[in-house]
């Protein structure tokens, strides 16, 4: 078993803050897990942000995880991948990382979710919650009732593991879904969109944490 944090920020291609400030600001808000994701630069110039980054995060003792790339382990101070892949191998993963990285992914299905359990994920994104600007997709939006369902799925066969809910989460859902019975929130674009950064990453921890029944 892993720790994994309750409220993981997502970082994103936007034009008004680079992914290095973002983390920054991140971290000044008290952000203990960045996922860095990053999918339009080389891997020369994912380097260059990602050992950034990783400075920023250890100065402040925060986790640092990259979406996919997993051909950069060993190459930067990388505490763990998000696969986004949701066929991805995860038991071919694992052993090319090893047992001390963090392996996360995503997944849209309770059949995916388990299948990522049993092949060895330490933690998985579930969604999309609502309507995303950052990933726009055609998936089947699920809706508080769509993590209950999944919560009770879980506990009928008694699987454990931490679920963050993830796609346009704003903070007037937090409460109701830490309370259907997930383990935590993924969160990027109320973050980077909101007018105040800091406040927003704090509102979104203190209900995450308030909230939670698991
Ligand atoms: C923790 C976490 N969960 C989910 C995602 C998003 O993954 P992605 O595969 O981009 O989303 P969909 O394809 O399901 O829309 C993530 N990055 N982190
Ligand atoms: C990468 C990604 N893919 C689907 S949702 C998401 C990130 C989080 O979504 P949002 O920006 O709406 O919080
Ligand atoms: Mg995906």
């Amino acid at each position: 078993m892993k720790y994994i944090e309750k409220l993981h920020y997502i970082t994103h291609d936007i034009p008004h803050l680079s992914h290095i400030e973002q983390a920054q600001l991140a971290c000044e808000a008290g952000a203990k897990w960045i996922q860095y994701r990053c999918l339009s630069k080389s891997d020369e110039e994912l380097l260059q942000d990602i050992n950034a980054i990783a400075e920023i995060c250890d100065d402040w003792g925060t986790t640092l995880i990259v979406t996919d790339h997993v051909h950069l382990n060993g190459k930067a101070d990388i505490q763990g991948f998000h696969i986004e892949n949701m066929d991805a191998d995860f038991i071919a993963l694992r052993k090319l990382v090893g047992n001390d990285i963090t392996l996360g992914g995503s997944v849209n299905t309770v059949e995916n979710l388990i299948r990522l359990v049993r092949a060895g994920a330490d933690y998985v994104g579930y969604g999309p919650f609502a309507e995303t600007e950052t990933k726009p997709n055609n998936y089947t939006l699920l809706g508080i009732e769509g993590y209950q369902h999944m919560v009770g799925a879980l506990k009928a066969q008694a699987i454990s593991i931490p679920v963050l809910a993830v796609g346009g989460i704003k903070i007037y859902d937090v409460e109701a879904l830490m309370q259907a019975g997930i383990y935590g929130i993924a969160v990027s674009g109320a973050l980077n969109f909101a007018d105040d950064f800091i406040e927003a990453y704090q509102d979104f921890y203190r209900v995450v944490k308030e909230s939670a029944v698991n």
